[in-house]
C-alpha cells in the first residue's frame, strides 16, 4: 500500500532522508518515531506529495511519485488526508465550512457537501458544535474538526503530524480511540509520526526509529520496545535501577503468553527461587499486553533462575550490584 524504495532527499545540499525503505501494509497503523530535526514530517511531506524526493521510488495505492505529474498529483493528493499538531483550522469559518472546505475546492455537489460533511461532523462526535467558531472550541475538539476535513475526501491514508503533542493526556487517549476506529471501520491506513511512547504503544502495529535521516529499526510495537535496541536507547535513554547488597536484578522481558503461563509462580513453586519485585512496567498495547517487570534474586540462586529463564525462553538482562547496595546499568 504504501513503499519507499531507497528514497533520498536533501535540501540546498545537506542530505535528509538516506536509502529510506519501508513498507506499510494497507489497513496497518504505522508508527514513525525519532529525534528532533530527524527528518520524520519531510518523509511524511513526501508521502503526501507535498514535498519532492532526490532519488528512489515512493509507491502509494499503487501511484509512484517518482514519476508523476503535476495533474496526476492532484488527483493523488485526495487520496491522502493529513493532520497536524496545530490542527491548521480557518479561524474565519465555522467548523462545517472546515471540514466542507476541501470538497467545495472539488466542485462536490451543495447538497453532498452538507450531507457529507454532518455525516463527518457526526462520526466525529461534533455534529451539535457545526455552527461554532474554532476559537469556541478545546484543543481536542478542534483535532476532532480537522480529522473529519481530513476525512472528507473519502481518502485511503490518513497522515498523523505530531497529532496529539499539543494536548492532555485524557484528550490524547480520546483522539487515539478516535483513529483507531477510523482505521477499523473505514479501513484507512494511517501513518503516525510522533516524540510520545505511549501514542506508538497505544495505537500503532508496527513502528520505524529514524534517525539523522536514516531508519535504524524497524518491528512490531512489541519487539521494538522488548527488544530495546540501542537505536531505541538513543531515543528513550536507559533506565537506574538501585540492586540490593549480595543480589542481581533481573530484567525481565515479558509478553503476553509469559504473563499468561505464571511463569513467576513457577520459578518459586517449581525451581524453589525466592525473588522480590523490584520494579515493574506491564503495558496494554493496541495488539498485546508486554513489559518489564525487574526482580531481584540471591547471587546464590542467580544461576538457577537464569536457566529458568533461558529453558522458557525468556528474554532478560541482568542488573549487577557492584558491592553496596544501589547500582545502575544493564548487561
Ligand atoms: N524546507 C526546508 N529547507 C531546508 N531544510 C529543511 C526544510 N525542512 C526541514 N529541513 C531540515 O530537515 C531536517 C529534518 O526536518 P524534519 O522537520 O523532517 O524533522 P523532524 O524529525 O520532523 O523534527 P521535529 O520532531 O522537530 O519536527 C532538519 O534538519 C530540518 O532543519
Amino acid at each position: 500500500m504504501i513503499q519507499i524504495h531507497n528514497l533520498y532527499k536533501s535540501y540546498h545540499h545537506s542530505e535528509i532522508l538516506k536509502k529510506i525503505n519501508l513498507s506499510i501494509e494497507k489497513g496497518e497503523i504505522y508508527g514513525l518515531i525519532g529525534q528532533s530535526g530527524a527528518g520524520k514530517s519531510t518523509l511524511l511531506r513526501c508521502v503526501n506529495g507535498l514535498e519532492k524526493f532526490d532519488t528512489g521510488d515512493l509507491i502509494v495505492e499503487g501511484v509512484n511519485l517518482a514519476s508523476i505529474t503535476e495533474k496526476e498529483l492532484r488527483n493523488f493528493r485526495k487520496k491522502i488526508g493529513m493532520i497536524f499538531q496545530d490542527f491548521a483550522l480557518l479561524n474565519r469559518r465555522n467548523v462545517i465550512e472546515n471540514v466542507s472546505l476541501p470538497m467545495e475546492c472539488w466542485k462536490y455537489d451543495k447538497k453532498e457537501i452538507e450531507t457529507r460533511s454532518e455525516a463527518l461532523l457526526d462520526l466525529v462526535g461534533l455534529l451539535n458544535k457545526k455552527n461554532c467558531m474554532p476559537s469556541e472550541l478545546s484543543g481536542g475538539q478542534k483535532q476532532r474538526v480537522a480529522i473529519a476535513r481530513a476525512l472528507s475526501l473519502n481518502p485511503s491514508v490518513l497522515l498523523c503530524d505530531e497529532a496529539t503533542s499539543a494536548l492532555d493526556p485524557n484528550t490524547t487517549d480520546s483522539i487515539l480511540r478516535l483513529l483507531a476506529d477510523i482505521n477499523k471501520e473505514l479501513g484507512i491506513t494511517i501513518m503516525v509520526v510522533t516524540h510520545e511512547m505511549s501514542v506508538v504503544k497505544n495505537i500503532c502495529d508496527r513502528v520505524a526509529i529514524i534517525a539523522k535521516g536514516s531508519i535504524v529499526a524497524e518491528d512490531t510495537v512489541e519487539n521494538i520496545f522488548l527488544k530495546e535496541s540501542l537505536a531505541l536507547q538513543d531515543l528513550v535513554g536507559q533506565e537506574s535501577i538501585s540492586v540490593p547488597e549480595n543480589q542481581t536484578v533481573i530484567k525481565l522481558a515479558v509478553r503476553s503468553c509469559d504473563i499468561d503461563k505464571n511463569f513467576l509462580w513457577k520459578l518459586a513453586s517449581e525451581n524453589q527461587v525466592k525473588f522480590s519485585i523490584v520494579s515493574a512496567n506491564i503495558e496494554q498495547s493496541k495488539n498485546n499486553r508486554f513489559g518489564h517487570l525487574y526482580i531481584s534474586v540471591d547471587n546464590r540462586e542467580l544461576d538457577i533462575a537464569r536457566s529458568y529463564c533461558e529453558a522458557n525462553e525468556i528474554q532478560y538482562t541482568l542488573v549487577h550490584s557492584c558491592g553496596k547496595g544501589a547500582e545502575v546499568g544493564v548487561s
